[in-house]
């Protein structure tokens, strides 16, 4: 078993963000996420993370509803890295990786293991030499990969990320995501570059308006169709090279004329109506 979502929905604010979703992934799977801004992504994530109850439907942690765990025991088992995380306090890029650590210690507080998995997440991250620098004067992309780090150092058993490779650079995306597809746990990770869900998941995952509009297999479901039909852009997708991997070339312009063509049409027919 691992974390689950069966049926889920989530009224926000009057609206209906999440519709229904179910999504049971694999052990040691790695899923992507996709689906246009406010399509209910980083919704699905908070709730699967158990930082908000759903309104109907239940996720599960190894067959039990996640509520029902104990905080620091659903913390043990799942790490989440979120798009947004400041903080004023001087506190060290070492300091900040600690706080992973957390759930694991007892009464008396770390020991070398503890320290030990530290270490290790920051090799991982490339931020051993950055390891007594103020978590605050780095650079966007250096704070987020501290916050995998604290990830990595809490040594779960799941993953939840939202759009982790938001202010890095390419080759930091690259090897982020490689980091992430190569470890033995399972992970969710909301991203908006359909190429690089095409490059490291196993699976993804299609929303639209809340409501699962497809899933499975990268090169099974980023189709020229699905990729018109939910982003409104026109894309050009071909399967090749060795590893038989989806690439996807956006048609600015015909992206543009798909968007206008869809909303004068749909103006023309409010105007008749
Ligand atoms: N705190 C909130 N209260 C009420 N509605 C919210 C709140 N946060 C987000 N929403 C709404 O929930 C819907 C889904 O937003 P969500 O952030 O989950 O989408 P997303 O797919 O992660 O978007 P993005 O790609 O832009 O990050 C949006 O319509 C948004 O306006």
């Amino acid at each position: 078993m691992t974390l689950h979502a069966s049926n889920v929905s989530w009224k926000r604010g009057g609206t209906l963000v999440v519709d229904g979703v179910t999504l049971h992934p694999g052990p040691g799977r790695m899923v992507g996420l996709l689906g246009p801004n406010g399509s209910g992504k980083s919704s699905l994530l908070q709730l699967m993370a158990g930082a908000a109850k759903p309104t109907s439907g239940v996720i599960e942690l190894d067959g039990a509803e996640l509520s029902s765990i104990r905080r620091k025991e659903v913390a043990r088992a799942v790490a989440v890295v979120g798009q947004h995380a400041h903080t004023d306090v001087d506190v060290t890029v070492r300091d900040v990786v600690r706080l992973g650590r957390i759930p694991h210690r007892g009464a008396f507080g770390g020991n070398d293991a503890d320290e030990d998995a530290v270490t290790d997440a920051l090799m991982q991250t490339g931020l051993t030499d950055k390891a007594d620098r103020l978590w605050r004067a780095l650079s966007g992309g250096e704070q987020q990969r501290t916050h995998i780090a604290r990830a990595l150092a809490q040594q779960p058993r799941e993953m939840l990320l939202d759009e982790p490779t938001n202010h890095l650079d390419i080759h930091h995306q690259l090897e982020l995501l490689a980091l992430v597809a190569r470890l033995p746990i399972t992970s969710i990770v909301a991203l908006h570059d359909l190429n690089l869900a095409a490059m490291f998941c196993d699976e993804v995952l299609v929303l639209k308006a809340g409501t699962v509009v497809a899933g499975g297999r990268p090169a099974d479901v980023l189709t020229e169709e699905l990729i018109a039909e939910v982003y409104e852009v026109r894309a050009r997708v071909s399967v090749d090279g060795d590893d038989s991997r989806v690439h996807i070339r956006f048609d600015a312009a015909a992206g543009h004329a798909l968007f206008e063509e869809k909303h004068t049409a749909g103006m023309r027919a409010s105007s008749r109506s």
